[in-house]
C-alpha cells in the first residue's frame, strides 16, 4: 500500500524522463569542482571578501547582545520591578540597534560591490572565451543557446560562488555565536537542542539532489528557448513567407511548458522541504521547552534565562535552516555552473603556435599545397588533394558546382580550420606558423551572404578599419560605387542601417560590403559568389568597383557566375572536393571540358534571364 504513496510522490519531485532535447543538458560536475573553477575570478575583490567576512564576524555578535539584554531586562527590570538599570539599557539597546543598521548598510553595499565585480570579470572571460572558438564550434552549436549561458547561466554561478559562500559564512558565525551562548546558559538543554541537527542535514541531502536535477531541467530548457527563439525570429521573413508561424509557436511553447514543469517541479520540493523542515525545528524546540519548564520548576533556571535560551533556539535554528537550505541553493546553481564549464571547456580547434612569427604586409602570393580537408565529424571529404597557387596581384577562379567546396577554400585561406593534409601557404609561408590575426589581416572578404551590422553606414564601411577616417570613407564608398545611394539616404554616412542591413537593397548591401573591404586595403581578397542574389544589371554595375578592388591584389573569386570569372588569371575547376581541371578562360573553353559545359549552361541561363527580363526591368544595359 505504502508503494502507491511513494511512487505518486516520486513523480511529483522529479522532472521525469528527458524528452527529445533541443540543447543537451551539460555534463555534472562536483561541487567542489565548480568551486575550484570559478575561484579565481574572485581574484580583483579577495580582499573585500575578508572585510565581508569580519562584517559576518560582528554581525552575529550585536544579534546574540540584543537578545542578552532581553535576559537582563527580563531579571533586572520586569521581575524585580525596578526601572533603574532601564536607564543604561535604553541607550546601550538603541546603540546597537544603530550599530546593526550601519553593519548591514556597509555589508550590503560590499558584498554587491564583490559580486559585480566578479560577475564582470567572469562575464568578460566568457564571452572572450566563445570569441576565440573556432567557426567549427558555431556551426555546431546552436547560438541562441550560447546567448542564454553568456548572459543567463553566469549571474547563477555569482549566487554560487560569492553569495552562497559569504552567506555560509555569516550562518556558521551565527550558529558559533549562538551556540556559544547556549552552552554558557545550559549545556545539557543546548546538547538536546542539538539532537535535530543529524535530521536537518540528511533531508538537506536528500533535496538538494532533487532540487539539482530540477534547476538543470530549467536551464536546459531555458537554453532551448533561446534557440528557438534566436533561429525564429532570426529567420521571421522565412517563417512568415512559408507561414510557419503556427509551428514555430508550438515548438517554443514546448520548450516553455518543459521549463515550467521543471519550475513547478522545483516549486513542489521546496514546499515540501519547508514544512519537514519546519516540522524537525519544532520537535526539537518542544523538547527544549519541556525540559526547561522542568528545569524552571527545580528552580535551575531563571525565567529571563528560559525565554532568552528559548529565543537563542529560534535564532540558532534560524542559521541552521538556512544552512541546510543554502546546500539546495548550491546545487541549484550549480546547474548553471556546469553550462559555463562547458562552454569554457571547449577548445578551439584553429589555435596559434607558440612563437608563431609575424607576417607584416604580405605580398599576397597565396598557395595550397596537397591540401584534404573533411568536416569535424563528417566522413566526406570536402577538399581531396587541392593544389593551386596565386602569385601577387593575381586573380584565381574556383569554379564548381554548389557542393564542391569552394567556400571551404576560403574557409581554410581564413584558416577558420586548418587542413587534414597538406599546407595552405601565405608569402611561402605554412598559415599555422603565423600569427592568426596576422593571416586574418592579409585577407578582405566579400562574402556571398553579405554581413551588415545594427550601426551607421560609416560604421560598417570602417568595421574593416576601424582607425579609418571619415575621408577614408567616403574615398572607399566613392571606389565602390556606392557614394552615389548612401548620399541619398536620410542621414547619408550617419543613417542606421537595421541588423543585418534589411533596410537596404540586395545590391546596396554588396557595395557597402566591397567599400569594406577596399578600406581594409589588404593583399588578398576572397571574393565568394560576389554577385549571387543580385540581377543581371546589379551584377554588372558591381563589376566595375570590383575591378577596382581586385586591382593590384591577389584575389580568389569563387563563383558560379562566369561573368567574374572571365578575366581570371587560373581558373581552377573543383568537382566533389577535387581538382579535375585548371587553365585559362580560353584554355578550359578550348578543352571542352567542365568547364566548357558549366559556360555553356551558363551563357543559356544569363540569355534566358535576359529574355524574361524586360518585364521585371532586369535589362542588359
Ligand atoms: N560546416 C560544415 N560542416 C559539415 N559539412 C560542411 C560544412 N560546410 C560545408 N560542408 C560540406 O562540405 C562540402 C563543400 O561545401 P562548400 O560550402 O565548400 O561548397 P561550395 O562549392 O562553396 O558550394 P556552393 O557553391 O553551393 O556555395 C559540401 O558537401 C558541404 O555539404
Amino acid at each position: 500500500m505504502a508503494r502507491v504513496p511513494r511512487r505518486v510522490l516520486r513523480r511529483l519531485l522529479s522532472v521525469g524522463e528527458d524528452s527529445d532535447a533541443v540543447v543537451a543538458a551539460a555534463p555534472p560536475v562536483p561541487l567542489s569542482g565548480v568551486f575550484r573553477r570559478f575561484w579565481p575570478y574572485t581574484r580583483g575583490g579577495r580582499r573585500w571578501l575578508v572585510v565581508l567576512l569580519c562584517f559576518s564576524l560582528i554581525g552575529p555578535v550585536l544579534d546574540g547582545a540584543e537578545v542578552w539584554i532581553f535576559k537582563i531586562v527580563v531579571d533586572d527590570v520586569l521581575v524585580p520591578r525596578d526601572l533603574s538599570p532601564f536607564l543604561w539599557i535604553a541607550p546601550a539597546y538603541l546603540g546597537l540597534v544603530i550599530g546593526s543598521g550601519v553593519l548591514g548598510f556597509a555589508d550590503d553595499v560590499t558584498s554587491t560591490w564583490v559580486s559585480e565585480r566578479f560577475l564582470l570579470a567572469l562575464r568578460a572571460d566568457v564571452f572572450r572565451h566563445v570569441q576565440s572558438l573556432s567557426l567549427g564550434f558555431f556551426e555546431r552549436r546552436r547560438l541562441g543557446d550560447v546567448l542564454s549561458r553568456v548572459t543567463g547561466d553566469v549571474d547563477a554561478v555569482e549566487t554560487f560562488l560569492l553569495s552562497g559562500v559569504a552567506n555560509a559564512l555569516y550562518y556558521v558565525v551565527e550558529v558559533g555565536v549562538f551556540l556559544g551562548l547556549l552552552f554558557y546558559l545550559q549545556w545539557d538543554l543546548t546538547l538536546l537542542a542539538l539532537v535535530i541537527v543529524p535530521l536537518f542535514w540528511s533531508a538537506a541531502r536528500h533535496f538538494s539532489r532533487l532540487i539539482k536535477d530540477a534547476s538543470r531541467e530549467r536551464r536546459r530548457r531555458s537554453g532551448s528557448l533561446s534557440a528557438i527563439a534566436e533561429e525564429s525570429l532570426g529567420n521571421v521573413a522565412l517563417v512568415q513567407a512559408y507561414n510557419r508561424q503556427g509551428w514555430e509557436e508550438r515548438r517554443f511553447e514546448r520548450e516553455s511548458v518543459g521549463k515550467f514543469r521543471a519550475a513547478m517541479t522545483s516549486a513542489r520540493i521546496r514546499a515540501v522541504y519547508g514544512p519537514i523542515v519546519e516540522i524537525i525545528e519544532v520537535t526539537g524546540a518542544l523538547a527544549v521547552m519541556a525540559l526547561g519548564t522542568w528545569k524552571l520548576a527545580q528552580g535551575q533556571l531563571t525565567l529571563g534565562g528560559l525565554l532568552v535560551f528559548l529565543a537563542l533556539i529560534s535564532k540558532l535554528y534560524g542559521p541552521l535552516r538556512d544552512l541546510s537550505q543554502l546546500s539546495n541553493t548550491f546545487y541549484a546553481a550549480s546547474a548553471s555552473a556546469e553550462r559555463i564549464i562547458e562552454l569554457l571547456d571547449q577548445r578551439p580547434q584553429v589555435v596559434e603556435a607558440a612563437g608563431a612569427r609575424r607576417l607584416g604586409r604580405a605580398r599576397g602570393d597565396v598557395e595550397f599545397e596537397g591540401v584534404s580537408f573533411r568536416y569535424p565529424g563528417t566522413s566526406r571529404w570536402a577538399l581531396a588533394d587541392v593544389s593551386f597557387r596565386a602569385a601577387p596581384g593575381e586573380t584565381l577562379a574556383l569554379v564548381g558546382a554548389s557542393g564542391a567546396g569552394k567556400s571551404t577554400v576560403a574557409k581554410l585561406q581564413l584558416r577558420f580550420y586548418d587542413p587534414d593534409e597538406g599546407t595552405v601557404r601565405i608569402d611561402r609561408t605554412d598559415l599555422r606558423d603565423l600569427r592568426l590575426s596576422e593571416v586574418r589581416d592579409s585577407v578582405a572578404v566579400v562574402l556571398q551572404e553579405t554581413l551588415v551590422f545594427h550601426g551607421t553606414v560609416g560604421e560598417n564601411i570602417a568595421y574593416g578599419r576601424p582607425e579609418a577616417t571619415e575621408a577614408d570613407i567616403v574615398a572607399a564608398a566613392r571606389a565602390a560605387d556606392a557614394h552615389e545611394f548612401i548620399r541619398l539616404l536620410p542621414e547619408g554616412y550617419d543613417t542606421v542601417v537595421g541588423q543585418h542591413g534589411r533596410t537596404l537593397s540586395g545590391g546596396q548591401r554588396q557595395r557597402l560590403a566591397i567599400a569594406r573591404a577596399m578600406i581594409r586595403n589588404a593583399p588578398v581578397l576572397l571574393l565568394d559568389e560576389p554577385i549571387t542574389g543580385l540581377d543581371a544589371r546589379s551584377g554588372r554595375r558591381i563589376m566595375e568597383p570590383l575591378r577596382r578592388l581586385m586591382a593590384g591584389r591577389t584575389t580568389i573569386v569563387i563563383s558560379h557566375n562566369l561573368l567574374t570569372v572571365r578575366d581570371a588569371t587560373r581558373i581552377v575547376v573543383l568537382d566533389h572536393g577535387r581538382v579535375v581541371e585548371r587553365g585559362t578562360h580560353e584554355d578550359l573553353l578550348a578543352h571542352g571540358g567542365t568547364y566548357a559545359q558549366l559556360h555553356r549552361l551558363h551563357a543559356v541561363t544569363d540569355h534566358s534571364t535576359f529574355a524574361a527580363s524586360p518585364s521585371n526591368g532586369k535589362v542588359r544595359s
